[in-house]
């Protein structure tokens, strides 16, 4: 909690110190008006009423009326300044939090619950930490003028003081405990309040707005999403009726020592131990020790609570990588030779099965190879595993004799192209959506243009409303078409296919080009359009092709099964086919298929 104390305030000072030396500055001249507007106040009526020196009247009036003007003027002024550091803080802290989210070069992270959990906290703690600085500086500013009030009321009554200092103790240790609960419940919710969220997400989201209608299942997530909201509302309530009770009681005891000071001032003042001054200099303290008392209880007590929830974004911007980076990588070589797989074991946790068992392959340079299998096999797992997505827990892979643990993870994917079976569709123009392959040449539409045409997509998107600044999307409107309702396009499931290839053909030459089921889901016609476009991308270049349709693996070079977690058969079409295992089998399987498919037709 002191780390995260002082991250926050550290944050602050490097973001706006101007701003927040000027709001500490007002925040110390509030503390220390209500002590003078005090002491004026017992001197003037003291004047008034002849028990004091009436010389200086005018002045305390001036000095009064000042005291006055400062109170009315500067929480203003504060408050303005601390919405001021406040966004700047949190500009600053969202800007570290998404770098810091972006230095995890593996996936595990991002398949952590947990990790999600931290990372929602840690986002709804941005707000918070601004209200850290501000916290602290408040608290500081209420115990100075405690202090002098402390002061004030121990000059006419040390015993007076002493109960109420005593009453606020209690008060003190409670609200640190309920605070304490309070950040644990919001951990404990936090998986609700997450599905929540997601639930309220699918029902409005596109995506899944199909699906939802045909099977009638709106009801069912809206149903869902109530439940959980009630869940995390129901934790709320228990919380605000444990604070509830606690303040209430609280409140009591601090409403009887008022009571119990005033009585016994009055009485003072009747027979003549006090004068006038003596007995307002007393309300006022005794309030103002009482308000400051509180005051100070309850920012200690949020400042807690808000360290405990900042604790969540220190934790997530100071967490180790997910990968281990070498501190001195080796280079990245061209591949001149080949990637091997040598003795490669993978699951994805302790509790997952084992995906790879003892995988070995030698995948040459300049190949062109096939990987194939059922269902679950792990091919996309090869895939990841060699993007370095996750580590294997033994064995290696190495890029020409180079473990790529030893490189940097950046320095190992600039060499690799590709499409993921689970390609992304930007909620972004046509431009982005091809300039995501690599941002750096996002501003030369010529290039984005000749990898559209090589993925056959060059002709759709330039025929877009807008061309390349068209939105693919209906989730949002266009900055240049904020008022037509009208902007945005949706793509069809096969030129989203193109487009993610035109993403990949963007990068341009890359050793490595990874397609992973990149023909899924096209029609023949452009299935076989795909794997020309594909073949004319992979030519010369290293490359791994996944696919189903045994069809469009025929010419490569090499083609492995994989089945077990081992490479069952490797070997070129007719060598497989010679072999009459596994993959012949699936090969007949096919073209039987499609052998039936065209004696119907005909
Ligand atoms: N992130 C993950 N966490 C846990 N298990 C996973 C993860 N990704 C994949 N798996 C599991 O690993 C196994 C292999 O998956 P993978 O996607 O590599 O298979 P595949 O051969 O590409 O399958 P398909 O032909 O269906 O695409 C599957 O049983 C899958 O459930």
């Amino acid at each position: 909690m002191i780390t995260s104390a002082r991250t926050a305030v550290g944050i602050a000072f490097r973001t706006a110190p101007g701003l927040t030396g000027g709001y500490a500055l007002i925040m110390l001249i509030e503390a220390v008006v209500p002590i003078a507007a005090t002491w004026l106040t017992k001197l003037l009526v003291d004047g008034l009423t002849g028990q004091g020196s009436a010389a200086s009247l005018t002045s305390l009036a001036i000095g009064l009326a000042a005291t006055g003007l400062a109170l009315a003027v500067l929480p203003h002024v504060s408050l303005f300044l601390g919405s001021q550091m406040g966004r700047a803080f949190t500009t600053r802290t969202t800007d570290q939090l998404f770098t810091a989210t972006l230095r995890f070069a593996g996936l595990r992270r991002f398949e952590d619950p947990a990790f999600h959990d931290r990372l929602r906290l840690a986002q709804q703690s941005l707000s918070m930490g601004q209200g850290i600085v501000t916290g602290i500086l408040g608290t500081a500013r209420s115990a100075v003028t405690l202090i002098g009030m402390i002061g004030s009321l121990a000059v006419i009554s040390p015993v007076l003081t002493g109960v109420v200092l005593a009453a606020g103790a209690p008060a003190l240790v409670a609200q640190l405990r309920l605070s304490h609960r309070r950040a644990s419940m919001m951990w404990d919710i936090g998986p609700a309040e997450r599905r929540q969220i997601f639930f309220g997400e699918l029902l409005a989201s596109v995506e899944a707005a199909k699906e939802i209608r045909l099977f009638n299942a709106g009801r069912f997530l809206h149903t869902r999403m109530m439940t959980e909201l009630r869940s995390a509302n129901a934790a709320h309530r228990r919380m605000d009726l444990k604070e509830l009770s606690a303040e209430g009681a609280l409140s009591l005891m601090g409403a009887v020592v008022a009571g119990g000071g005033l009585i016994w001032a009055v009485v003072g003042a009747g027979s003549g131990a006090m004068t006038v001054g003596d007995i307002s200099l007393l309300i006022a303290a005794i309030a103002a020790v009482q308000g400051g008392l509180s005051g100070l209880i309850a920012g200690i007590a949020g400042l807690h609570q808000n360290l405990l929830m900042f604790d969540h974004y220190v934790a997530v911007t100071r967490a180790g990588p997910d990968l281990p980076i070498p501190a001195e990588p080796s280079p990245m070589p061209r591949l001149q030779h080949g990637i091997r797989f040598s003795d490669v074991w993978f699951r994805y946790s302790d509790d997952h099965p084992w995906i790879l068992r003892g995988l070995n392959l030698f995948v040459p340079a300049g190949a062109d190879v096939a990987v194939v299998g059922l269902n679950g096999a792990g091919k996309s797992t090869l895939v990841k595993l060699l993007c370095r997505f996750y580590d294997p827990q033994h064995g290696s892979i190495s890029w020409d004799g180079v473990d790529i643990r030893d490189v940097h993870p950046d320095e190992l994917r600039h060499r690799i192209t590709g499409v993921f079976q689970d390609h992304m569709q930007y909620d972004m123009s046509a431009r982005d959506n091809v300039a995501i392959g690599f941002t750096a040449a996002r501003d030369d539409l010529g290039r984005i243009r000749r990898a559209a045409d090589q993925a056959g997509i060059e002709g759709v998107l330039s025929g877009l409303p807008q061309g390349y600044d068209t939105l693919l999307t209906r989730m949002f409107l266009s900055e240049e078409d904020k008022t037509d309702p009208s902007t945005g396009v949706v793509l069809s499931g096969g030129q989203w296919q193109r487009t993610a290839l035109a993403r990949s053909m963007f990068r341009g030459h890359r050793d490595l080009v990874i397609l992973d089921e990149p023909s899924a889901g096209l029609d023949p016609e452009a299935e076989a359009d795909m794997h020309a476009r594909t073949r004319g991308q992979r030519d010369g270049r290293t490359s791994l092709l996944i696919s189903h349709r045994l069809n469009t693996v025929r010419d490569a070079d090499l083609i492995i099964v994989l089945s077990g977690g081992v490479i069952a058969e490797a070997g070129t079409h007719g060598q497989l086919m010679a072999l009459d295992g596994g993959y012949a089998r699936l090969f007949r399987m096919q073209a039987t298929g499609y052998q039936d498919h065209a004696a119907a037709a005909s």
